[in-house]
């Protein structure tokens, strides 16, 4: 037997970091969660119980830490880039550093009108995502995205125009809820190392903002014909909206609402035009992906 792949680290260490800035007297937090995953010449501690190969993932974890202490958070591509490129550069027989940096999000308050100086929220489960790969001599690839951004829009969506054959029932339809989960990536051109990473720093911050509130512009503006074309259409925006990148990647689930036929009960009108009362359904739930590269 041998080993077609292998690679080992820590998932879910958790990180919180607080800026302080004594002359504002505000501060800033930020929370990820970090996976470290190694790659190299590693196979001997898989096939000969060799652990001199091994740098133990609990030293992976304590170096999360360390470098979170000694670097920028923030953006969430650096620090992914620098953490990663610590591996690679330290141990010899490490050749690929895998590493995912899930930052949550801890909105500033604002109370009476101002920005409070050291007080947050949790305004939704989505996350700012940064998976960077190190390869030693071979440059830092970066895939970074949005996951968890639940969006609902009542109208503005239709689905009609389908295959109808033996199988089906779906009625086609001009007018209907639409609602996603959204999972979006977007990856980075080859960086050549942390250098060209250092360089892009601005971009990181403008990328996510600007595929954020594409995303949510699209989805609210376009009378969606499916969500196939309008996922496409957020894809080709971010591509002539940030040059750097070379193709985005869309999965978004179809979280169905479904009629509720309530005319049993005294003909009472609640489907088409008349629908009010809908029952959101848990599943099964469509699910479309598309990845788009500049043609
Ligand atoms: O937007 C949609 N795309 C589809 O492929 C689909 N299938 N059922 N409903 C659907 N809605």
């Amino acid at each position: 037997a041998s080993i077609v792949s292998a690679r080992y680290g820590k998932d879910n260490v958790r990180v919180y970091k607080v800026e302080r800035d004594e002359k504002l007297g505000t501060q800033t937090v930020t929370e990820m969660t970090v996976c470290v995953l190694l790659e190299g010449a590693i196979q001997t501690s898989y096939t000969k119980a060799d652990n001199s190969v091994v740098v133990a993932t609990d030293s992976m974890k304590n170096t999360v830490y360390i470098k979170a202490k000694e670097n920028p958070v923030t953006p969430p591509e650096l620090f992914a880039s620098i953490l990663g490129t610590h591996f690679v550069e330290t141990y010899p027989h490490i050749t690929t550093a895998n590493i995912k940096v899930v930052t949550h999000r801890w909105t500033r308050m604002t109370i009476d009108g101002k920005p409070h100086p050291h007080s947050f929220y949790r305004d939704g489960n989505e996350t700012r995502n940064v998976e960077a790969v190190v390869r030693k001599g071979q440059g830092i690839d970066i895939r970074s995205g949005i996951v968890g951004l639940l969006v609902l829009k009542s109208t503005g969506s239709q689905f009609h125009g389908f295959v109808r054959d033996e199988y089906t029932t779906l009625p086609e339809v001009w007018d209907r809820i639409l609602s996603t989960d959204v999972d979006c990536g977007w990856q980075w051109k080859t960086f050549s190392g942390l250098t060209a990473v250092r360089s892009a720093i601005p971009k990181f911050d403008q990328a996510w903002n600007g595929a954020r509130s594409i995303t949510m512009k699209t989805f609210a503006e376009e009378n969606s014909p499916s969500v196939q074309n309008t996922m496409y259409k957020m894809c080709n925006s971010i591509l002539e909206a940030v040059p750097e990148v070379e193709t985005v990647d869309y999965a978004l689930p179809n979280k169905h609402y479904f009629e509720i036929d309530l005319s049993w009960h005294k003909g009472t009108k609640n489907t088409g035009k008349d629908a009010e009362v809908y029952a959101p359904q848990s599943g099964p739930n469509g699910l479309i992906e598309v990845k788009v590269a500049r043609s």
